[in-house]
């Protein structure tokens, strides 16, 4: 729904009626820029909202707030090397040539610095984070790259349970490709990475999953090389995965450095640890810094979320829908195949792309919009508020278009 970006569907009640409180219109009339007249109440609107313990990151009590995916990605890039940078220069003042050299986008003042990205990846459209980005060509045709380095995502053999043997190994594969990497761009290409940036699930390259054991040694391999991770939550953050957010399910040692946010949350932006906040002000900066209106929004959501328990039905919903695709898979076993999902952030592959497109053709002339995603997966991006009445229309339409 809206590229995943409709938590409560259309016109919730919850939403209108916050829109109707007078106080509310004067503050979205009045859009600020937050960065330097952020007005009084201001923190106290991050502290109540976005800050709530039972709805932030767990150990994440930083935040910078945006306006989109892409922008919160290339910002949080920005905290990273500013990050980096500080620990190189042991808080030594900037040298004269530091401070001539970056202006004219040379080293030492722009250093070359680089973020690790996984093949499959996407992290928006906008320049620094294109780099980072590799899901489809026709995004980054003609458009200049960063040399930074492209690391493989596990690709699981499915079913899972029946291939656990393979799929460690997979895990192992490419933790080691993540640390031949750290080792070639430090030494050979002395292009050191600062930053790790890496999607909970992949969802434009396919909504490809990967275990929290991965992602646990992938905190403790980043960590030894010294940069930092970023998980970017834009897609699966908000509760579509039955948790406000999807890292949660792979207990980490720690937080993420970093975790970036967007789509459900109705606006951008990024958690992170104190040491990611830059020493100077006006270092990550743009005119709007967010959006006091979206917040009286995302208030309404979250209150929503918790009224009406949306993350437990997520849950129960997703497995629900889980169930019975499974039962479809082995009907169908020629036409779908690697159901997968957590909550109902859901997909499942087809026999080819033609087949794939085919199948959410008729799926829309039933009324039932799904979206594609990678060379041949469907995925499911229903709001939080989905019920099984709303699946079994799904799955009714599905059955039917699978037996024609
Ligand atoms: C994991 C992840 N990270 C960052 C982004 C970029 O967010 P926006 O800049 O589009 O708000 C996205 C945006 N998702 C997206 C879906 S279709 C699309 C497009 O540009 O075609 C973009 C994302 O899924």
């Amino acid at each position: 729904m809206q590229i995943s970006s409709m938590p409560l569907g259309y016109n919730h009640p919850a939403m209108l009626e916050a829109l109707g409180d007078p106080v509310n219109q004067k503050i979205i009339a009045n859009r600020p820029a937050l960065g330097v007249f952020p007005g009084k109440d201001w923190p106290n609107r991050l502290k109540d909202v976005l800050l709530k313990k039972e709805f932030a990151p767990p150990g994440l009590s930083h935040i910078t707030t945006m306006m989109c995916g892409s922008c919160s990605n290339e910002n949080a890039f920005k905290n990273i090397f500013i990050w980096y940078a500080e620990k190189q220069r042991q808080r030594a003042p900037f040298t004269k040539e530091e401070i001539e050299s970056c202006m004219i986008n040379q080293i030492p003042g722009s250093p070359r610095y680089s973020i690790m990205s996984f093949k499959g990846s996407f992290h928006g459209r906008t320049l620094g984070v294109l780099s980072t980005t590799h899901s489809k060509y026709i995004h980054k045709m003609d458009i200049p790259a960063f040399d930074w380095p492209i690391a493989s995502f596990p690709e699981y053999k499915y079913p899972l349970e029946e291939n656990v043997r393979e799929n460690k190994h997979e895990d192992k594969r490419c933790l080691a490709e993540v640390e031949e990497l750290f080792e070639k761009y430090k030494n050979e290409k002395k292009i050191p990475v600062a930053g790790v940036i890496i999607e909970p699930i992949q969802a434009e390259g396919g909504d490809n999953h990967a275990s929290p054991e991965f992602f646990q040694e992938l905190q403790r391999v980043t960590r030894k090389h010294g940069a930092a991770l970023l998980i970017d939550e834009v897609q699966t953050g908000g509760g579509p995965t039955g948790k406000m957010w999807c890292h949660e399910h792979f207990n980490l040692d720690t937080p993420p450095d970093v975790m970036t946010f967007s789509k459900k949350m109705q606006m951008g932006g990024y958690y992170h640890l104190e040491d990611l906040k830059p020493k100077l002000s006006y270092r990550v900066f743009n005119t709007w810094m967010g959006d006091p209106g979206k917040v009286i929004l995302l208030e309404a959501i979250i209150k929503t979320i918790k009224k009406e328990n949306l993350l437990d039905r997520v849950t129960r919903v997703g497995d629900y829908v889980l169930k019975h695709l499974m039962d479809m898979q082995k009907e169908h076993s020629a036409t779908i195949s690697a159901v997968r999902g957590r909550g109902t952030f859901i997909a499942f592959n087809c026999a080819s792309p033609e087949m794939r497109d085919n199948i959410i053709k008729k799926l829309a002339t039933r009324g039932i919009q799904t979206g594609g995603c990678g060379s041949q997966a469907v995925r499911l991006r229903p709001a939080l508020t989905f019920t099984e009445r709303h699946a079994d229309i799904f799955l009714d339409a599905l059955r039917s278009v699978l037996r024609k």
